[in-house]
């Protein structure tokens, strides 16, 4: 059975970006451990680098002096850190600005620029980042309609996945169209902490593939709608509020 899979993460935070890389890290519930074993081959005087940071998780500088194994790095804030060689990683300032919409194209795949990259996308409201087959979505906590109305649903028919800005509707197409093509049961596979939007993933998946193969039903009701109208009833028995998500399942 082929496995399709999208990651869901929550930022905790309306406004997360650059501050709050260090909660979306921990929300992320990924630490990337891309050791080097010592500096970074190219790191020299002036090149830009990551170093952690205990506000900001991760802030960028520039290296100002090296010494042995301890490199001491000018932060963008203005301050001046020393830290031990083997942590600190590359930052690559030619990405492009507005983040990359497929994580395999970053020049460095180290927790810094992962993270970066999805602050930088989440800024401009793009919550959909792929990692080669593997999407990742960011919890908005803010309704997104346009994002899955009944355009983007005809937009992402049968659409090849390169044309597109990444989506949950194309990882439901292409389990879709693979099921049918293979004549066998499929499944996507959707992991994240509470609250980080597994639910509401789960249903915008559902309403996508009710909307593939729905046609009209009992009482002039479209498959699609009778999907979607179970949820309530489900939720009302299955759902609780917790700390972190106040329509916990
Ligand atoms: N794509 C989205 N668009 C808008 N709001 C969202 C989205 N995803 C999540 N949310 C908001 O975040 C809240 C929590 O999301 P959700 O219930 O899906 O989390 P969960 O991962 O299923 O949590 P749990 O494991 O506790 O059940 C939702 O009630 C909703 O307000």
């Amino acid at each position: 059975m082929e496995k399709l899979m999208v990651s869901a993460t929550a930022p905790h935070q309306d406004n997360f970006f650059h501050d709050n890389l260090g909660k979306f890290g921990a929300a992320l519930g990924t630490k990337l451990e891309l050791e080097y074993g010592g500096m970074p081959a190219n790191v020299e005087i002036g090149s830009h680098v990551w170093v952690e940071d205990p506000e900001v998780a991760w802030i960028d500088g520039i290296v100002i002096n090296i010494e042995q194994d301890e490199v001491e790095v000018q932060t963008s804030d203005g301050k001046t850190v020393a830290v031990s060689s083997s942590r600190i990683y590359p930052n690559d300032v030619e990405a492009p600005s507005g983040g990359v919409d497929d994580m395999t194209r970053l020049q460095y795949l180290h927790e810094p620029a992962v993270l970066h990259n999805l602050a930088t996308r989440y800024e401009i409201n793009e919550i959909y980042t792929y990692s080669g087959n593997i999407l990742i979505a960011v919890n908005p906590f803010q309704p997104l309609s346009h994002l899955y109305d009944d355009h983007m649903m005809e937009r992402y028919k049968g659409a090849p996945i390169e044309g597109l800005s990444p989506h949950v509707f194309t990882i439901a197409d292409v389990a879709y169209r693979e099921m049918i093509k293979e004549g066998r049961s499929n499944s996507i596979l959707v992991s994240g902490e509470s609250g980080a939007g597994k639910t509401e993933t789960t249903k915008m998946l559902m309403r996508y593939l009710a909307y593939l193969g729905g046609h009209s039903g009992a009482e002039g009701r479209t498959v699609e709608q009778q999907v979607l109208e179970s949820n309530p009833v489900l939720e009302a028995f299955g759902n609780a509020k917790t700390a972190k998500n106040n329509n916990s399942r």
